[in-house]
């Protein structure tokens, strides 16, 4: 703890290997917090909401905490993370053949002051068949992943397209994350975002 530079308010491992492949310095502190959606909440508002309050709910003995929320947008339905197998297999068939969007909001905070930002990707994927999908909830990768894929997987060959942030799909948005951050005064050791 000595040692860090912020806090990760995440459970996520690949938000955790996004910022530690720059060399960053940080304990990572995950917020139980409630994840359910507001009536009437907007896409946006909900995520910012979340990465908000995932960062407020960390303690950070005077250090920033970084919070992120990545969800799946189709046709303005936010799939989140699959509850079960029938789940993550609807949630396939619906993206099968359409595009989407993938919201990923990041709040970094410390007592002073909270930044956010809101990442949006567009990806489009092929027509699936039934037999492709049954075979990717097979291999495992649906589970904890918003809209029951992961990018950085198998689930690549899915996307015919996609326009905007990689790595906001993957659950952290690294340009803009790192931008936040250096507000905190937090940088990486070899590494400078430039405006
Ligand atoms: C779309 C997509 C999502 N995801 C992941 C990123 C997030 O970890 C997860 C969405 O759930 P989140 O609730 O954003 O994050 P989490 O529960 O994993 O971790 P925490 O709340 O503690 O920060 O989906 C991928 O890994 N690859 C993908 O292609």
């Amino acid at each position: 703890m000595t040692d860090c530079q912020f806090i990760l308010a995440s459970q996520s491992p690949r938000r955790a290997d996004l910022l530690g492949r720059y060399g960053l310095r940080f304990a990572v502190r995950p917020a139980d917090i409630d994840e359910s959606r507001r009536p009437a909440e907007s896409p946006d508002d909900f995520v910012l909401r979340l990465a908000r309050e995932k960062a407020a709910a960390v303690e950070g003995a005077g250090l920033p905490v970084l919070g992120a929320d990545t969800v799946v947008v189709l046709e303005q339905d936010v799939l989140g993370k699959p509850r079960d197998r029938d789940d993550a297999l609807d949630m396939l068939s619906r993206l099968s053949g359409r595009a989407h969007e993938v919201l990923t909001a990041v709040c970094v905070r410390n007592a002073q002051r909270s930044e956010t930002l809101l990442s949006r990707t567009e990806v489009q994927f092929a027509t699936l068949s039934s037999a492709q999908i049954q075979a990717y909830w097979n291999s495992g990768e649906s589970a904890g992943k918003a809209g029951a894929y992961a990018i950085q997987g198998l689930a690549e060959a899915f996307v015919t397209e996609i326009r905007g942030s990689y790595s906001g799909v993957v659950g952290l948005p690294l340009q803009g994350s790192l931008g936040l951050l250096k507000l905190f005064g937090v940088e990486p050791p070899v590494w400078s975002v430039h405006e």
